[in-house]
């Protein structure tokens, strides 16, 4: 089989709009499976990469999430101040680093230990976007401050402690809807063995 890399040849590239986030469309030249070489067209999203994490305090058996106004979901008719695991865009930061930011600054929890799970691509087909995910175990005696959000960037957050049954069954009621947020819940159910 061919490698990977010598079967895409970028042949250029039109930036469309170049505001928060560059969207640019790509020409290429992709060599199918066939041995066939077809010039594509392909919109691709440049979104930097982030980070999320799922903030679990075993002795109360529950999980911190935040609830902020989301446009794109408001554009879509669905209900817009959505339930979230902590997350943030990794601001030329490593991974670990940005989400302990992320995490003081949205719900004022100061982390003990923040440990890596894996990787993933929300929506491969458009978007460059890459979300570090982590796990980290609290305590009340964690928490140093409000949280809430930056002011100087209009971030208006709203902290919740939600037990984790409940969080998960707010999965399938449909009020949480978020996929990184399902995502942490998910491996929380299947992890349960390990972390109660
Ligand atoms: N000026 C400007 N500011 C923006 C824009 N879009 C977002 N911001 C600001 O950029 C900051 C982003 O906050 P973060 O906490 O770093 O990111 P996030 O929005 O929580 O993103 C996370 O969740 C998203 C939704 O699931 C993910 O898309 C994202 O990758 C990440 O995981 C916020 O202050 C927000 O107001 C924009 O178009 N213009
Ligand atoms: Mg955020």
């Amino acid at each position: 089989m061919m490698q990977p890399k010598s079967r895409v040849k970028i042949v250029g590239e039109e930036i469309l709009s170049n505001g928060w986030t560059r969207l640019s469309s790509y020409l290429l030249d992709y060599i199918d499976r066939k041995g066939a070489t077809q010039r594509l067209k392909r919109e691709v999203y440049h979104r930097t990469p982030a980070a999320c994490i799922l903030l679990y305090d075993p002795k109360r058996d529950l999980v911190v999430l935040v609830r902020q106004f989301r446009l794109a979901v408001h554009l879509n008719g669905d209900p817009a101040w959505m339930i979230e695991v902590p997350a943030g865009l990794l601001d030329d930061d490593h991974p670990e680093q940005a989400i302990r930011r992320e995490a003081m600054e949205e719900t004022g929890y100061r982390l003990r230990e923040a440990r890596f799970l894996f990787k993933s691509y929300p929506s491969p087909g458009a978007i460059a976007e890459v979300v570090h995910f982590f796990v980290s175990f609290i305590d009340t005696a964690d928490r140093i401050a409000e949280g809430g959000g930056l002011a100087e960037e209009h971030e208006d957050i709203e902290v919740l402690e939600i037990p984790l049954d409940e969080a998960t069954r707010m999965i399938e009621t449909g009020e949480i809807f978020d996929t990184k947020t399902i995502v942490l819940l998910q491996w929380a159910a299947l992890n349960r063995h390990k972390i109660r």
